[in-house]
């Protein structure tokens, strides 16, 4: 699959584009024309720029406003594109994009710009050169593909072709099976794009909000099925206008933009496996079972601390690891490992980030599928030397420098414990608390990191998006997008924060980068939970008694289920699927914290008592700028 990115895509200058395409494994760019003029150098040094990354020119556009002008216009029109053919010729590229007129001064009828196209073609011949028509969705005459089809076949001309762009056809709602019934050879060239569901002007929508296929929430997978119908199996270039993007950093974008591309391709191929499109082979998604594990780092002198907490929480100490100082605490279904080892890659995440979940296991079908699966999609393999003993456990590195490893029942890795581990006789005082599984991992990042990871999870996982909500912070917006699967045995909350005032930007700002800021235990009867904390010692974090009277008006509550509810610190929510009940820990650290949940079919993640929550756990950290105690 031959894969290419408009400059206008990403940050920077055209060198620093062209360096960040190039490294995430493009073979084409197309040249936006504005990233070349502001450009310092000649057309032929640009091209030469071009091929010695690797790279080669895909086209070059826009060409504005071409077809149905009125003289003298026209004749302009036709000198502009002989200086734009000289300007091709010169940085090497044969193809230019036309996009649809949208001048006021334009005259319509199919006709006279077939008419049109058809000189462009014979002009374009003699320079061995090929011009591809594009329908703006917002074209003054054209401004949808199919017309844009009509001219291209009266054209009539082999010069002359069309190109199809997934953005103008879906924020239309065109019907994508009219493409299937074009001759791929009239098909130059595929541009792609995704874009979240915003009802707006078509114009303001596509220049400011486009994304990544697959970051968005139009049908992209349906547009390039018909595509392919065709034969189709030229290049797919992606042509991305994005305020956020244009201020990102240009290689994490580019990467993303890869991997979504390859992904719709693996995506293609499945739905249509005759499809002429060349793709990568790759293992199909993973289906994840549950969580192995989650890793905490943390040095000797502080481990004590979270190692009470735990107690607390009804954990026990439940064997030790052979080579390493690493100890594993089960309650249920949940195994936490505290790694305070110095060595290796624990050792490291501590000294930049702090006691910190860096790493997480999750149980898949096929562990060795899933780690081929996410480095075919452009994840960073992740590998450490083993100490003589040790399972090598297939990983990538994941949100924040953090690890993800991946575990399976069929192999040694589903004995890991037995294999590594050395069982333990825990004497701590403390009773289990009831606590079965991993409900959810929440993760906190940097607003713009959100579409990074939800691509990077939909793409290697059997797993889909649920919409984002926002989450009031008493000092900003925290933006929320759900990753999870069927039957929620992968349930991840990714929060990303847009300024450092906030809880989740807090966390962020002192542990130097995103992470796990909060793990939510499930518990089959929470009441029953609350006391056996309570009995261990742990306190719950104290929630405001106003919140309960308003809850019991909101819901109609019984008073005695707000009484209840309200001395054991329990929030509560509700869908049309049934109830939830939540119960927090005080932060530990920079702002991690623990969550233990009961769902009675309940669906979602309690976004409504979030501002309740933070309002509460924001008072137990440090303030901003003290140093620590
Ligand atoms: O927004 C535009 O003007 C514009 C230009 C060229 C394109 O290929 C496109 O899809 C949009
Ligand atoms: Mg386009």
């Amino acid at each position: 699959m031959k894969t290419s990115i408009a400059t206008v895509s990403l940050s920077g200058d055209l060198k620093q584009k062209l360096e960040a395409i190039a490294k995430a494994g493009f073979d084409g760019v197309e040249i936006f024309e504005n990233d070349f003029l502001i450009f310092d150098e000649s057309p032929k040094q640009v091209g030469n720029m071009v091929r010695d990354h690797g790279l080669e020119i895909t086209l070059f556009q826009p060409f504005r406003d071409f077809e149905g002008m009125p003289e003298p216009l026209r004749s302009r029109t036709f000198d502009r594109a002989e200086r734009k053919f000289d300007l091709m010729q010169e940085m090497g590229t044969d193809l230019v994009l036309v996009c649809s007129n949208v001048s006021p001064a334009a005259l319509g009828g199919l006709d006279r710009a077939a008419a049109d196209f058809h000189e462009l073609g014979e002009r374009a011949a003699k320079r061995n050169l090929r011009v591809g028509y594009e329908a703006l969705a917002w074209g003054r005459h054209i401004n949808d593909h199919r017309d844009a089809w009509e001219i291209v076949r009266r054209a009539d001309h082999p010069n002359i072709g069309l190109i199809l762009d997934s953005f103008h056809t879906l924020s239309r709602k065109i019907d994508v099976n009219s493409i299937r019934s074009i001759p791929k050879e009239k098909i130059f060239i595929i541009q792609l794009a995704d874009a979240p569901l915003i009802d707006m002007d078509l114009l303001y929508w596509s220049r400011h909000f486009r994304n990544m296929p697959g970051e968005g929430d139009l049908p992209v997978l349906d547009f390039m099925k018909a595509v392919a119908a065709t034969g189709y199996d030229g290049y797919l270039s992606l042509e991305i206008f994005n305020d956020q993007f244009r201020g990102g950093s240009p290689i994490a974008i580019a990467v993303d933009g890869r991997r979504s591309l390859i992904y719709l391709g693996d995506q293609v191929k499945r739905a249509e496996p005759d499809a002429a499109l060349p793709v990568p082979q790759m293992p199909p998604r993973s289906t994840v079972e549950g969580v192995a594990f989650i890793e905490f780092t943390v040095e000797e002198a502080e481990a004590p601390q979270l190692e009470t907490l735990l107690g607390n929480l009804g954990f026990r100490k439940t064997a030790r690891h052979k080579t390493k100082n690493v100890t594993l605490f089960r309650q249920g279904g949940i195994n936490l490992v505290v790694n305070t080892d110095e060595r290796g890659f624990a050792g490291s995440s501590y000294l930049v980030h702090g006691a910190s979940a860096y790493a997480m296991g999750l149980v898949v079908d096929n562990a060795r599928d899933a780690l081929a699966r996410a480095v075919a999609l452009g994840a960073e393999r992740f590998e450490q030397p083993l100490d003589a003993g040790e399972i090598e456990m297939p990983a990538v590195r994941g949100i924040g420098g953090g690890v993800l490893y991946f575990l399976d029942r069929a192999s040694d890795l589903g004995r890991i414990w037995e294999i590594e581990f050395d069982p333990l006789i825990d004497d701590a005082p403390g009773q289990a608390a009831g606590l079965v599984a991993i409900d959810h991992i929440a993760q906190t990042m940097r607003y713009d990191e959100l579409l990074t990871w939800l691509l990077f999870y939909t793409s290697i996982f059997e797993a889909h998006k649920t919409p984002v909500v926002d989450i009031i912070d008493p000092s900003g917006i925290v933006r929320s997008q759900v990753v999870e699967n069927a039957d929620g045995s992968l349930r991840i909350t990714m929060n990303g924060a847009e300024n450092r005032n906030t809880l989740a930007g807090h966390f962020i700002a002192e542990t130097f980068g995103s992470g796990i800021q909060h793990l939510a235990f499930e518990t089959k009867d929470i009441f029953a939970t609350a006391q056996a904390l309570a009995a261990n010692g742990f306190t719950a974090l104290h929630i405001s008694p106003n919140y309960y009277d308003d809850l019991e008006a909101r819901f109609g509550l019984d008073p005695h289920l707000t009484e209840r509810l309200k001395t054991s610190n329990i929030l509560y929510d509700r869908d049309e699927h049934g109830e939830y009940f939540q119960l927090y820990s005080p932060t530990y650290g920079e702002g991690f914290f623990f969550e233990i949940v009961e769902r009675r079919g309940y669906r979602g993640y309690g976004a409504a008592n979030a501002i309740f929550r933070i309002a509460a756990l924001r008072k137990h950290l440090r303030p901003a700028g003290l140093p620590k105690e």
